[in-house]
């Protein structure tokens, strides 16, 4: 059984996105400036922000982190997205999710300008998507996708693949990521009877259905590759994903292990899609 690290193999990931930017240095061109727009104090999302700005400074990008006060109105908030789009030295903005329950997330989302969407959540981004155009993909499918190369999946004919969660963040976007790659896709969710009769019949397996440790092994075909999305804390403060991993480690032919393995390579993604954002700013 092998374990994909999604912390070794972002590292990799970096040093080539960090190569790319200095070389736009020494050309004497600007570096890319990635917006992060933090509404409230919700520690987990304050945590991923910061992850973020380090990572920018890792590959040497500039990051504007804009913390706003938790009862900011939706429309003060959408001048601040406003005023990001307008401003030509910013390449990438994301606003950082979940937001607080009295703002609605969507139209957040729909007031960024789709060629600063690092997080490719926009309609014209989905769109892109779903039609085969060229856009922003959004970052934890397009980190499982290069998860799933660095074990050898490219070419996906001929396999079956069951994506376990439908949120516009993840599930939708990955089952078309992975359809793309020729790859025959479900999707199961919460309210798909005998999900283990679909989800044993799959040779990749994506977990994301935020239950803690819910994926036994009699959910897991022999010699499956696993990917686990799930990031949950349990009562002893530790974190593990969607996947019961010790009980599915012998059946497995590799696994993504939680923490150390999406989450890193989200981050990572982010940062690629910033240097794609600012390789298109550039080209005016
Ligand atoms: N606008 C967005 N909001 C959210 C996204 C997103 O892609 N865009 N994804 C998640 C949160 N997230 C990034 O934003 C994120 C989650 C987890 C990690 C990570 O590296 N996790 C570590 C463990 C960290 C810990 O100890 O708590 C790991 O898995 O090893 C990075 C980014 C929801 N919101």
């Amino acid at each position: 059984m092998e374990i994909i690290w999604g912390n070794e193999l972002s590292k990799k990931i970096k040093s080539e996105i960090k190569t790319e930017v200095e070389q736009y240095k020494a050309q004497g061109k600007r570096v890319p400036i990635l917006s992060v727009i933090l509404v409230g104090d919700n520690p987990a999302s304050q945590s991923y922000v910061r992850s973020k700005a380090k990572a920018c400074y890792a590959v040497g990008m500039e990051n504007r982190t804009i913390h706003l006060d938790a009862n900011i109105t939706q429309e003060k908030l959408q001048e601040v997205i406003a005023g990001q789009n307008a401003d030509p030295a910013v390449d990438g903005i994301l606003v950082q999710l979940p937001l607080p329950k009295h703002l609605d997330a969507d139209q957040a989302i729909d007031a960024i300008d789709p060629s600063k969407d690092v997080d490719g959540l926009h309609p014209v981004n989905a769109g892109c998507l779903l039609t085969g155009r060229k856009g922003f993909v959004p970052c934890t499918p397009k980190g499982i996708m290069a998860m799933l190369e660095s074990v050898g999946l490219d070419d996906l004919s001929g396999k079956r693949a069951v994506v376990c969660g439908r949120s516009n963040l993840v599930g939708k976007p990955v089952a078309l990521l992975l359809q793309n790659k020729n790859a025959t896709v479900t999707i199961v969710h919460s309210r798909t009877p005998e999900i283990e009769s679909i989800t044993s019949q799959a040779d990749i397996l994506i977990a994301a259905i935020g239950r803690p440790k819910m994926i036994k092994a009699n959910w897991i075909k022999k010699g499956a590759v696993v990917i686990d999305v799930g990031i949950n804390r349990m009562e002893n403060g530790k974190l593990c994903g969607d996947v019961d991993f010790d009980d599915v480690k012998d059946k497995v032919t590799a696994i993504s292990p939680v923490p150390k393995g999406v989450g890193p390579m989200t981050v990572c993604m982010l940062l690629s899609n910033t240097l794609e954002a600012y390789q298109l700013h550039e080209r005016g």
